[in-house]
């Protein structure tokens, strides 16, 4: 029996809800669950520096199979030793497998149970990702954690279209974890599809159970239903997976359904979004959004979150960051970006001491009483 390359140890289940205390153990680390995962598309997290994320906190960051593909190519990666060599991180790197950016990004698309004809979004050159080219991407990069190649279909489609589209995403999961090459040092997840379709989604997760993955995907949510159903398939969903297991939601990260998606089983998150309001000046505190750029803090000499304790908070004014804002000023992007990754990855922490604490629901109701 070969040792996994991840491995979840539940440390504590909350007495009221479905949330886990738990840690994840790669072979760069092992990471406090609940956890969420800065978003770095093109081996770098947006205007941040490695030392910046672990002093934030941050233990797995993301990079994306289709892009890093794309440019600079896997083979160049490979050849510079792999992601956590490449980009000079050497803690946890999960990689997606391509099939969400090839349905969100790329035109011309044609889906055949081979795989995925489609154009590139760059030069319009006419490309072709199977899940073992998928697979072979993700191993040739080196990432902890890998994606199983899957369509991620409209979460309002058919019965009838999801439940051909789950059953060769099924296919293609098992094409994956035939096709993968390192199973020891890299952990090959399963993707939960099924849209909002309850038998497709048991459907979906009997299947990929059945497959043994080390660790479950839930996909095909926060794609533009709203928070309650989002909420809904959870609750019916996490329970379907293995309790000895990690389980990640995938894109899906603002504060409110950070807190539902932890109450409710979820251990692994992600979500470009702290880094992309950022960079438009929209910052996450503990009152909700504050959108630094606007005139009202062009005199306003206090931090963006008087409760936050970051690099940015602790040394700026949003008087001082709105003008570099306004001026173009790079570093006020970067101070934006710490901030809200920080302001995130502090709300996990103080998740996980809640459940440690058995107190979630009522941080929960604290945390919505301020934050609107
Ligand atoms: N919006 C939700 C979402 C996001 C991602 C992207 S998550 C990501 C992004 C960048 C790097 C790594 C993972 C997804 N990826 C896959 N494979 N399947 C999905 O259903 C899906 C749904």
């Amino acid at each position: 029996m070969t040792t996994p390359a991840v491995t979840y140890n539940l440390i504590k289940k909350d007495k009221h809800t479905g949330a886990r205390l738990g840690q994840i153990t790669t072979p760069h680390g092992t990471f406090d669950t609940p956890m969420f995962m800065p978003v770095g598309t093109q081996a770098s997290v947006k205007a941040m520096a490695p030392e910046e994320l672990k002093e934030m906190g941050a233990g797995v960051i993301l990079a994306n199979t289709y892009h890093l593909w794309l440019r600079p190519g896997e083979d160049l990666v490979e050849e510079a030793g792999g992601l956590h060599q490449f980009m000079n991180w050497d803690q946890g790197i999960l990689t997606d497998s391509g099939g969400f950016q090839v349905f969100s990004l790329a035109e011309l698309r044609n889906i055949t149970e081979e795989g995925v004809h489609f154009k590139n979004h760059l030069n319009g050159q006419k490309l072709f990702l199977s899940p073992e080219k998928a697979i072979a991407i993700e191993n040739a990069l080196g990432a902890d954690i890998m994606m199983s190649f899957d369509e991620c279909p409209p979460f309002f489609e058919s019965y009838d279209y999801i439940k051909k589209s789950i059953e060769r995403t099924s296919r293609w999961a098992e094409r994956g974890l035939r096709a993968h090459k390192n199973p020891q040092t890299q952990a090959l997840f399963g993707i939960v599809q099924g849209g909002g379709h309850k038998a497709l989604r048991e459907q979906s997760a009997r299947d990929l159970v059945s497959l043994d993955f080390p660790g479950y995907s839930i996909g095909g949510l926060s794609v533009g239903e709203s928070k309650a159903e989002m909420n809904h398939v959870l609750d019916f969903t996490t329970p379907l997976l293995p309790e000895n297991k990690p389980r990640y939601l995938m894109g899906v990260g603002s504060p409110d359904a950070l807190i539902d998606g932890v109450i409710r089983g979820v251990d692994m998150f992600d979500c470009v979004l702290p880094t992309r309001i950022a960079r438009n000046g929209t910052c996450m505190t503990s009152k909700g959004r504050l959108v630094v750029k606007n005139a009202k803090y062009a005199r306003d000499f206090r931090p963006l979150d008087e409760k936050c304790n970051c690099y940015a908070c602790r040394n700026y004014t949003r008087a001082y960051i709105r003008h570099l804002l306004k001026t173009d000023e790079i570093f006020g992007l970067r101070l934006t970006s710490y901030h809200n990754l920080y302001f995130l990855l502090d709300l996990m922490r103080k998740i996980r001491a809640a459940i440690k604490e058995d107190r979630l629901l009522d941080f929960r109701a604290e945390f919505f009483e301020e934050y609107g």
